[in-house]
């Protein structure tokens, strides 16, 4: 995950990602990711899935919570590209 100067959360990460969607600037590795479509968003969620699932099993707090993050970040995006809302996600919690 990227260093910020500022915590994120969950909320604030996928109105900056959808911020992203819409402004589309210029070297956004989200609008990237978002433009390679929903086969590629999946690919990415299971290649991290896996990295928190080997980090869990044999990595430090640290590197476990910063694969979590990568895995949340890509579940975003394939919000984000879906069209989904968190509200949508959130009443099935
Ligand atoms: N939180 C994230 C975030 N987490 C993960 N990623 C991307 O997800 C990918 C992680 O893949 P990998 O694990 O394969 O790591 P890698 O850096 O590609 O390289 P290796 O693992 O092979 O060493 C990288 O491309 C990261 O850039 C993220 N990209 C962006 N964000 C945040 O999203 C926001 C918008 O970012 P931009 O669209 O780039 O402006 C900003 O707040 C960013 O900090």
């Amino acid at each position: 995950m990227k260093e910020s100067l500022t915590v994120k959360t969950f909320d604030s990460l996928f109105a900056e990602l959808t911020d992203r969607a819409v402004t589309r600037p210029e070297g956004s590795g989200t609008v990237a990711a978002l433009d390679a479509g929903v086969h590629a968003q999946g690919k990415k969620i299971i290649e991290e899935a896996g990295e928190v699932w080997i980090a869990a099993e044999h990595e430090g707090d640290e590197a476990l919570a910063e694969e979590i993050s990568q895995l949340l970040y890509w579940v975003q995006v394939l919000m984000v590209g879906r069209g989904l809302t968190l509200d949508d996600v959130y009443r099935h919690l």
